[in-house]
């Protein structure tokens, strides 16, 4: 399975530094995309622009959120179909910031991805324990509702491991803990989806950097990995996507 970077830009980026990040980042793609697939997600304002670029390097144009609803009276929202036409291919959702700061439940995750696929977005849906539950020794109990209650049964898109704890703290889970969460991850979805296909991608996301990239990727069952603060400057983006990979210069 080709591994999947990408990049959460979050609430950042104006056009002419969201434009200057992206170019920076597609100068240097080339080679990498021979081995691993490329996302960016910036803000909802940039998409459109930001588009031809990604599109013409071979890299994925994500967003952060869609709305549950096809269109409607929900002022500040949008839609999965604007996504779309906007050349977006693939959709966070269900971000623990997006839990936190908008209340979002796994209930209305689950009707986002549905709606997601509905107009041909690849969602990918974010789980993850609080510092708090992993200390409890809740976080397995957590992680598998989160798969059971946020995807429908035929979910086909990607799952990404963000532990609340790691996130924006300059501190990853550790390579143990990251393999020993993403076996029971794909052992909860084998059952949810009901089959014995175990290679669904899932990534793993939080405090990733460049330099402990390599070893994070290596870590069996990792899809791939979900950068938020790294993100933002081309060299540490670039440094994670190549990490691991033995490129030809
Ligand atoms: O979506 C990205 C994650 O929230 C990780 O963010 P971070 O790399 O800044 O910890």
């Amino acid at each position: 399975m080709r591994q999947m970077i990408i990049g959460n830009w979050k609430m950042h980026g104006l056009r002419k530094a969201g434009t200057d990040l992206a170019s920076a980042i597609t100068t240097e793609i080339g080679t990498i995309l021979k081995e691993r697939d490329v996302v960016l997600a910036p803000p909802f304002t940039l998409l459109h622009h930001l588009f031809p670029l990604l599109s013409e390097h071979g890299v994925g144009l994500g967003a952060q959120d869609c709305h549950a609803e096809i269109e409607g009276a929900y002022t500040g929202d949008i839609s999965a179909g604007m996504l779309a036409d906007s050349g977006v291919s693939h959709v966070i959702l269900g971000h623990s910031e997006r839990r936190e700061h908008h209340h979002e439940y796994n209930a209305l995750i689950k009707r986002k991805v549905m709606r997601a696929r509905e107009f041909g977005l690849c969602p990918v849906v974010c789980v993850g324990e609080s510092g708090r539950q992993k200390e409890e020794n809740l976080a397995e109990e957590w992680l598998g509702k989160q798969i059971t209650e946020c995807l429908p049964p035929d979910f086909d898109g990607i799952v990404a491991y963000e532990p609340i704890w790691a996130i924006g703290t300059g501190k990853a889970a550790t390579q143990q803990d990251i393999e020993s969460r993403l076996t029971f991850l794909h052992d909860a979805l084998a059952r949810h989806l009901e089959t014995d296909d175990k290679s669904m991608r899932v990534l793993y996301g939080g405090s990733v950097k460049p330099e402990d990239a390599a070893s994070i990727l290596a870590v069996p069952g990792v899809g791939g990995v979900l950068v938020g603060g790294a993100s933002l400057s081309a060299r540490s983006f670039l440094g994670i996507a190549r990490a691991g990979l033995s490129l030809a210069s």
